[in-house]
């Protein structure tokens, strides 16, 4: 059964090709004669004016042209969407409508846009898209990132902002400064893995944080399982990847009828997720009743709280935890490979960068968390990076619960909102020559900073809840290697410098491609301070 949205979509089209259709058929008319073309006006000019009239009475914003049935679903970029969009909103502007077989999709390019519909109408456009292979089959759906905006969401997200808020998270600044010692080490001695180093240290920061437990290697049980679920993730929630996604019904076809190998692959995907979230939890628990955990951690403050933690609230815990732990990885992952990329594309950043690090820190110590407020030019580093690069270009996207009306374009129920973040962070009136790496752009404000984090972290009620986190991460780790060391580019077979071209993936988290560099040590002081801070942990 066709919906009534389904049929608006189908129906309408953009003015552009209708007055195409309607030249076309006007170049018709005039190679027939009279006759002839007496009845293709008749026959033709109703159904051109139709299309062009049936657009506007919907009002939905503007687009490519919609085919019918299928929609836009030939030209929804699946490789880097975020700068077709980016093109796209030259000819159709900051708010795009597409449709996907009958799933409106909106594209906001503008920053203003999106915080006229995400962050003040929040109370309608908090929702997720519902996936039914990763959601539904796989479970996955019930983790905080992807719970529908209701009750349970607002349990996680509490419990969330709880570890996690500006204050709370000064607690585990001595983990994000270990681990960015531990990383150093680790990757003067070998340099060939950064992708993999950089994935360790931010996994090893969040899951101290999350259970206090401690991460030590690349074999670590906890790491690997959290691993083979985020891999798992991707793969259930790849566009186009099951049929069911489309067909929720097919999910209720018997496991023995040929073709249904995906409710098989989603039992392993749930199973590998059982494991891979219950293990670490049931492992803190044992620890904390016993006292021989390490604190603070996210799940000691909550099992310790005065009242009874029921079944269902270790359930909430289990699945924040495991949420936070998705959201950090690859995003902190993916900037401080674009950090190493740029400092290796701008060696006088990098120079400037380690300049102020000298003159506010001195050469006696290691730089922590706590210079933050007076290394200006650091945390104008930090924020060229999201800004730049960012690690979500197009963010995750939300869902409308309710028919809404913007500016006269009509936005329907169940739109999956996209904030084209890449484009709103590349826009030349707000950021000249947005693709220059340039700090000094922010002239040191935090004001000007905080309209790109405002940006890069998402929007309204679903903003990333770990975004005091990374900023903490982030500083640890980029101080500590400026304050200790030259990113320096490998060398060629003949000693030449290769410097990585700036490629990036397509994914829902980009990542900066084949970056691959050396950290060279600038003095043996600095190499004494590292190796003496980690005896000391
Ligand atoms: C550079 C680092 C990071 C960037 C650029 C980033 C960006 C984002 C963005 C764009 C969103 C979507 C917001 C929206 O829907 O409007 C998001 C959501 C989320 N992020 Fe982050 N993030 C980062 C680090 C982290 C860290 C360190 C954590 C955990 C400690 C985290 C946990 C989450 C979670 C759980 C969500 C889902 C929130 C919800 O649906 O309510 N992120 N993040």
């Amino acid at each position: 059964m066709t919906t009534g949205y389904q049929r608006l979509c189908v129906d309408s089209i953009i003015p552009v090709s209708s007055t195409l259709v309607i030249a076309l058929a006007l170049r018709t008319v005039l190679q027939l004669n009279v006759v002839a073309s007496g009845i293709a006006v008749v026959l033709i000019y109703p159904v051109a004016k139709h299309l062009f009239r049936s657009r506007k009475a919907l009002s939905i914003a503007p687009g490519p042209t919609l085919w019918p049935i299928i929609g836009n679903v030939h030209q929804i970029p699946s490789e880097h969407p975020w700068l077709t969009y980016s093109k796209w909103a030259k000819t159709y502007g900051d708010i795009i409508h597409l449709d996907a077989v009958g799933q409106p999709i909106i594209v906001l390019n503008s920053a203003n846009i999106a915080r006229e519909l995400l962050v003040k109408r929040s109370s309608i456009y908090s929702g997720r898209p519902h996936l039914v292979m990763a959601g539904d089959l796989a479970g996955m759906g019930q983790s905080l990132a992807l719970q529908p905006y209701g009750e349970e969401w607002r349990r996680q997200r509490k419990l969330a902002n709880q570890e996690y808020n500006q204050t709370a998270v000064l607690r585990y600044s001595h983990v994000q400064e270990a681990q960015a010692r531990t990383f150093v080490q680790r990757f003067l001695k070998n340099p060939t893995s950064l992708q993999s180093e950089l994935s360790l240290g931010m996994a090893a920061v969040i899951l101290e944080a999350n259970f206090g437990y401690v991460v030590k290697s690349e074999e670590d049980p906890f790491y690997k399982w959290a691993l083979v679920t985020m891999e798992d993730f991707n793969q259930a929630s790849r566009p186009g990847a099951f049929l069911v996604d489309f067909i929720p019904q097919l999910q209720y076809l018997p496991e023995w009828m040929p073709g249904t190998g995906f409710l098989q692959l989603a039992k392993t995907y749930r199973k590998n997720m059982e494991v891979a979230t219950w293990e670490p939890f049931l492992w803190a628990k044992d620890n904390i009743l016993k006292g021989t955990a390490r604190m603070p951690s996210l799940c000691a403050t909550t099992l310790l709280k005065e009242e009874p933690v029921s079944e269902a609230d270790e359930a909430s815990l289990v699945l924040t935890a495991a949420a936070l732990f998705g959201g950090s990885l690859d995003t902190s992952t993916s900037s401080l490979l674009s950090f190493f990329l740029a400092m290796l594309h701008y060696p006088e950043v990098q120079a400037k960068g380690r300049a102020e690090i000298d003159a506010v820190i001195g050469s006696g110590r290691l730089p922590s968390v706590s210079d933050r407020a007076s290394l200006p030019y650091v945390r104008s580093i930090i924020t060229e990076i999201y800004r730049w690069a960012p690690a979500a270009p197009i963010g995750i996207p939300h869902a409308l619960d309710q028919d809404d009306v913007y500016n006269g374009i009509h936005v329907p129920k169940g739109s999956l909102i996209i904030a084209n973040i890449w484009h709103m962070l590349h826009d030349p009136e707000a950021y000249p020559e947005p693709k220059a790496f340039r700090p000094e752009r922010f002239r040191g404000s935090d004001a000007e900073m905080q309209k790109v984090t405002d940006v890069a972290f998402g929007f309204g009620r679903r903003a990333c809840p770990g975004m005091q986190m990374a900023q903490g991460t982030l500083f640890a780790f980029a101080a500590t290697i400026l304050a200790t060391c030259e990113i320096v580019p490998m060398l060629d077979a003949y000693g030449k410098p290769v410097v990585p071209d700036i490629a990036y993936t397509s994914g829902v988290i980009s990542f900066p491609q084949d970056v691959k560099c050396m950290l060279r040590p600038r003095s043996p002081q600095a190499k004494a301070l590292l190796e003496q801070s980690l005896d000391s942990v």
